[in-house]
């Protein structure tokens, strides 16, 4: 049976209503997707416990989690992913990409123009849909 991994998302916006976006590397598991940074939950973690570890570990910079944008179960083809995703900012630093290939700032209507991890694509279309 397929494994099923619970990971948390961040949609971190700036001033510009701008939204970090983050290329995994061809090293990581989903090579080359762009995706919303953060990683899977780890023992007793509440989602906004792990979404500041893990943005603290691959970004070197300090959020904080706001409301839940998504809640969506992906079926790949080794393992499911439950992708839950929460509105961030930034409370303290600038984040530099310790992992990832590559990160841009992108305006929600030009979000489609990255090609995302199939789990993403539902918290894709609703940040447009509510803008
Ligand atoms: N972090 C993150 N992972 C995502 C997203 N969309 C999506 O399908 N995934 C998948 C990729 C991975 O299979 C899994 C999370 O992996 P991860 O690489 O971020 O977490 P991790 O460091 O704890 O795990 P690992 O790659 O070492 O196995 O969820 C997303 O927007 N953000």
């Amino acid at each position: 049976m397929k494994k099923t991994v619970h990971v948390v998302g961040a949609i971190i916006e700036n001033k510009n209503k701008e939204i970090f976006c983050a290329l995994r590397s061809s090293e990581m598991t989903l090579p080359n997707y762009w995706e919303f940074p953060g990683g899977k939950i780890e023992g007793d973690e509440t989602p906004q416990e792990a979404l500041a570890r893990e943005i603290k570990e691959e970004f070197n910079c300090e959020i904080s989690v706001g409301r839940k944008i998504e809640d969506t179960t992906y079926e790949y083809e080794k393992v499911i992913v439950r992708l839950e995703t929460y509105l961030s900012v930034i409370l303290k630093g600038e984040p530099t990409a310790l992992e990832h290939a590559e990160t841009r700032w992108v305006p929600r209507n030009q979000l489609m123009s990255l090609e995302f991890a199939p789990a993403d694509i539902p918290a894709v279309e609703k940040l447009i849909a509510e803008k």
